[in-house]
């Protein structure tokens, strides 16, 4: 029999609730290799983070890029701690990771996983209305992080924060989230911008959308919404909606409130995508360090696990997709008993408690012991 392929992951679970959930998705993954027995994940793991951080002065060491790219994927929890502002800590990692590795596609899908209540009576009565993937922009947008301060932060103070948006940015995110919109059923797209106040970047933004939208005429359906309107829809309409494409701010927030419709930000997974291949792409919750239960060993694991099913998905190349929805199945297992929910879902499960079972479900679906 030949050997295992190795898959090399860069793990940084960083602060609070990140250490947890990593530590539980490594479990899984660790579990689904072993029953499979075709592939395998080795870990490295970072001490990147806020604690590091007070202790010796830094997030991360100069080499950083060098490092991060010797492996086939990164896995990441999250950044950022009370004692820390959080502008420092997110600019010392998760940005400038997003950023410098390529990953200029971050892909939030969403959907009503079993056992879970939606706040909405639509979507209790129906969850397959709500079934979207967001494609956020990732480097550029409201986080290019560009701008000053003047005077201080004085009577005087003079603070700039600007919005880049480049044509070359543009394209690609808006070619990608056609690819999106056309491999899933509904071939849908909903392009989501603020051109109506934001008269420059958010014109090209659109100008470049229908440009490119052009080659998916048809082949794709697709509108434009202003984002605050967006965020109406999506609260009345969830049904009249497949694939999201929006800036790096309002993705950011559009994908928060898309979690809590479908149930909790818990569940929700992402994918930093570099979709060129060139640097690992990142895979994390979209969650926080969630300092109001770290500590508690009370944290959701699901979107982890679900980021976990993606990083696979991705380092597979096509090769492990069926291993991926055996891994999604367990996990709908698991959040479809009562027994091994945690609090945010209704339930009473701890983190420990759900990554077991969901052990046990893969255990049970991929058959060999
Ligand atoms: N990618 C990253 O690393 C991100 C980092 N942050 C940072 O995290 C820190 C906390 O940010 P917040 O705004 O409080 O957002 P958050 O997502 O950490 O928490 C918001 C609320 O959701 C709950 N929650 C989050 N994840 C949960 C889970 N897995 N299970 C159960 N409940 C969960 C929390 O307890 C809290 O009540 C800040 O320093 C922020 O900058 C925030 C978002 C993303
Ligand atoms: C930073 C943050 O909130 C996010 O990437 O979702
Ligand atoms: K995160
Ligand atoms: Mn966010």
């Amino acid at each position: 029999m030949s050997s295992p392929t190795l898959y090399k992951i860069a793990a940084i679970p960083g602060d609070g609730i990140g250490v947890d959930i990593t530590e539980a998705a490594e479990q899984v993954l660790d579990k689904l290799a072993s029953v499979n027995g075709t592939f395998k994940f080795e870990y490295t793991t970072f001490d990147w983070s806020s604690k590091a951080y007070k202790e010796r002065g830094w997030y991360m060491q100069d080499d950083w890029i060098d490092q991060l790219k010797k492996h086939d994927a990164i896995y990441f929890g999250a950044v950022g701690w009370p004692d820390v502002p959080d502008h420092i800590s997110l600019w010392s990692m998760i940005l400038p990771i997003r950023n410098t590795m390529n990953q200029y596609v971050n892909v939030r899908p969403t959907k009503i996983l079993k056992g879970t209540t939606a706040p909405l009576a639509q979507l209790r009565e129906k969850p397959s209305d709500l079934d979207w993937v967001i494609v956020r922009e990732n480097s550029e947008g409201e986080y290019a992080g560009q701008g000053g301060t003047t005077h201080g932060h004085g009577p005087n103070a003079i603070a700039t924060e600007v919005a880049i948006f480049t044509r070359v940015g543009i394209e690609r995110i808006m070619r990608f989230a056609f690819e999106t919109a056309k491999s899933r059923p509904r071939r849908k797209l909903t392009m989501v911008t603020k051109s109506n106040a934001q008269r420059h970047g958010l014109v090209l933004w659109d100008k470049v959308f229908y440009e490119v939208a052009k080659e998916y005429e048809d082949v794709v359906e697709y509108d434009k919404m202003l984002v605050d309107a967006m965020t109406v829809r999506m609260v009345n309409k969830p049904e009249s909606l497949d694939t999201i494409v929006a800036t790096n701010l309002h993705a950011d927030i559009l994908s928060d409130l898309a979690a809590a419709l479908a149930g909790s930000i818990g569940i929700a997974p992402s994918s930093n995508l570099d979709p060129t291949r060139s640097c690992p792409s990142m895979f994390e919750p979209i969650h926080g360090s969630a300092p109001d239960i770290a500590g508690k060993g009370i944290a959701n694991p699901i979107g982890a696990f679900w980021s976990a099913a993606e990083m696979v998905r991705w380092v597979g190349k096509g090769e492990l997709d069926t291993v991926a929805d055996q891994f999604m199945e367990a996990i709908e297992n698991v959040t479809g008993n009562p027994k091994t929910r945690t609090a945010d879902m209704g339930g009473s499960a701890n983190t420990t408690e759900v990554t077991e079972a969901v052990c046990h479900e893969i255990e049970r679906l991929c058959g060999k012991k």
